[in-house]
């Protein structure tokens, strides 16, 4: 049995690539991301969907993750960067919610990308003074409901200087700190986290050894995303270096258009293979680690009295199979219990005749 956290959903995106994803064909993601495609192509379809559309993406996202075994999803808004549309895609998540199977976890993206036309500093103001208070207090008033807030901290993007604004507006309203940071370059994203107190830093890939030291010091959980520099064909973050040094290491799928996967299965086998880590580490860093990141390991992440009651049964003869069988989860989890019950029975009497 055991028992599995996180998946990381980018949430209520319409997809509507009708060809394969221009980086398949070489281009890189800042060159498609400035040339006004990536977030800003998915932003142009999220704005014009209908709120049953965005709602029933997210659904059917939510339940495929849970079928592949994942009990917790942190899900991020960022593809409306405008209030209106991040606030729908808050009201999508509320409307998604079904018995907490799974849990979700929200984030507020609105800093995914500076919407085009605008300069990044226009869009910081708008978001500290306008999109933060409005979503705080749609919050108080029941209406939607958020855990944390995010910014894309990258070169070309939001720089530390407006990453930080944002980053500390929210920490004062009350919320928690998860943000993208070193990607794609280098820009002292891990030593920022570690300087505001931030409770997670997600990529890393391009982190320096200082701010590996930094997220040591500061306790601040490194959420690495095998799938990402798979598909995107970056540099693999330093798994190996930042666990030896001491970081929490937790693992998302950052199901996202670019890395299409929603089982953590799949995102623990390219962590082994990729990143260098044991399956012992990948366990651990999907599941405890993985709650830990957002606040929510005294309730998920491991089999212990007081928690949730969620596992998975597994059908092999080691549990480490679900890591070794790429892609075969569908076949190596006849159950996932969720708060105790049984929510997921695949096919049960392909299953009884095995
Ligand atoms: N890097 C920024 N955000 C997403 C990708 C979003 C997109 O390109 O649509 C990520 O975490 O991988």
């Amino acid at each position: 049995m055991l028992s599995m956290s996180m998946c990381y959903v980018f949430t209520s995106m319409i997809l509507n690539r009708t060809c394969s994803p221009p980086q398949l064909a070489g281009a890189s993601y800042l060159d498609i991301h400035q040339a006004g495609g990536g977030i800003h192509y998915t932003m142009q379809h999220t704005r014009t969907a209908k709120q049953e559309q965005l709602l029933h993406s997210l659904r059917i996202r939510l339940f495929a993750m849970l079928r592949a075994g994942s009990t917790l999803v942190e899900c991020k808004t960022g593809y409306g960067l405008d209030l209106d549309t991040e606030t729908r895609m808050l009201r999508a998540i509320e409307r998604a919610r079904w018995h907490d199977r799974p849990a979700v976890h929200v984030t507020y993206c609105g800093a995914h990308a500076v919407p085009r036309g605008h300069l990044v500093s226009e869009y910081t103001r708008e978001i500290v003074e306008k999109h933060l208070p409005t979503v705080v207090s749609l919050m108080h008033q029941g209406e939607v409901h958020v855990d944390s807030v995010d910014v894309f901290c990258e070169k070309g993007v939001f720089g530390l200087e407006e990453t930080r604004t944002i980053l500390s507006t929210g920490k004062n309203l009350g919320l928690r700190l998860n943000f993208h940071g070193d990607e794609l370059h280098p820009t002292g994203a891990a030593e920022l986290a570690a300087e505001l107190g931030a409770h997670a830093v997600s990529h890393l890939e391009e982190v320096s050894n200082d701010g590996i030291s930094a997220l040591v010091t500061a306790g601040c959980v490194a959420i690495l995303l095998p799938t990402t520099a798979f598909m995107l064909r970056l540099k693999q973050p330093p798994a190996r270096t930042m666990i030896d040094a001491g970081v929490i290491v937790a693992l998302g799928s950052d199901f996202n258009p670019n890395a299409y996967c929603l089982a953590m299965p799949v995102v623990m086998h390219l962590a082994c293979v990729n990143l260098h880590l044991t399956m012992a580490e990948a366990l651990v860093a999907a599941t405890i680690n993985a709650a830990h990141a957002l606040g929510c390991s005294h309730r998920h992440g491991s089999i212990e009295q007081g928690k949730r009651g969620d596992l998975l049964i597994v059908k092999a003869s080691r549990w480490e199979h679900l890591i070794y069988q790429l892609g075969c989860h569908a076949d190596l989890i006849p159950y996932v219990v969720c708060k105790g019950d049984v929510v997921e029975n695949r096919c049960p009497s392909y299953n009884a005749a095995l």
